[in-house]
């Protein structure tokens, strides 16, 4: 005869080796999975619009949907000083990653505010600006000084430039660069650390250091300079093809999460 407990306790012990084989597997995949170089990851880029006709804003909105789940999963509200985030947009796409994000963390119980110096004309990017805004989201050209971020925020996500960045940094992003190097809040880079060499890492001593890196699709190289981080992989939208065709090697995203955690 059979107890109800003995049987419970095997379906447990199953359950639990069977996690720890996707665990193992997990482990495994991620560390076989490329770092990419700058060309290989704008050619992914443009395969996914050209060949795969995905429209930036399909996948800008699940990248910065990622990305807000990440931070949720790394710094839950109550666990930082203040829900209140200084969401630092740049110019390219990069930036609206960050104001996609930007929206999703205020449905979040956060506390979103936006640095969003650089604008440009393009329909998409009035838009992420205007659904912000509409949700009562400060979006603002004016670069916050040092001292009252300290104060006011509990976190801050760098979403100035992505994979296209080539250094140095221009003049006009100096000033908030400069409150991101001195500022002692953890930091959250989106796919790539500001001011780094996308393949080479950091530039001098007084570059960032992330405290988490969200890599969307794909790592990049410069990852591999992360120095005591947590590293997430986010942008579940890269087709099986492609990722073959690149070698991609990615990690296996555990049931319907839209991040895997590297380390
Ligand atoms: N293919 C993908 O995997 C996806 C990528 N996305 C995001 O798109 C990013 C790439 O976007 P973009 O190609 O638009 O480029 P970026 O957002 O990396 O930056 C380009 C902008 O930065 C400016 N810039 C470059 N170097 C500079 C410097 N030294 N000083 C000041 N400004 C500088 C450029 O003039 C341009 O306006 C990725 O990193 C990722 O965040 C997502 O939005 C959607 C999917
Ligand atoms: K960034």
């Amino acid at each position: 005869m059979i107890f109800p407990q003995k049987c419970r306790f095997v379906r447990l012990l199953i359950h639990v080796s069977q996690c720890a084989k996707r665990l193992h597997s997990t482990g495994s995949r991620a560390s076989r999975m490329k770092y990419l170089n700058q060309q290989e990851a704008i050619s992914i880029d443009e395969e996914l619009f050209n060949e795969y006709k995905f429209s930036v804003d399909q996948l800008m909105e699940l990248a910065g949907l990622s990305c807000a789940h990440v931070i949720a999963d790394a710094y839950a509200p109550e666990s930082l000083k203040s829900n209140k985030i200084l969401i630092c947009c740049g110019p390219g796409n990069n930036g609206g990653d960050g104001l996609v994000a930007a929206r999703h963390l205020a449905l979040m119980n956060y506390n979103p505010y936006v640095y969003y110096p650089k604008r440009t004309e393009k329909e998409l990017f009035r838009n992420l600006q205007h659904q912000a805004e509409s949700m009562g989201i400060t979006v603002t050209t004016d670069c916050p000084d040092g001292a009252s971020v300290e104060q006011e925020f509990g976190l801050i996500v760098d979403a100035l430039f992505g994979f296209s960045f080539k250094p140095p940094v221009r003049d006009s992003f100096l000033p908030i660069m400069n409150v991101l190097q001195r500022s002692k809040l953890p930091i959250v880079s989106i796919d790539i650390p500001s001011g780094w060499n996308v393949e080479e890492g950091p530039q001098n001593e007084c570059d960032i250091q992330p405290a988490c890196l969200i890599s969307l699709t794909a790592p990049k190289l410069c990852a591999k300079r992360l120095l005591n981080a947590q590293h997430y992989l986010g942008g579940r939208f890269v087709p099986k093809r492609l990722e073959e065709k690149y070698s991609l090697e990615l990690p296996s995203y555990l049931g319907s999460n839209l991040f895997v955690k590297l380390n």
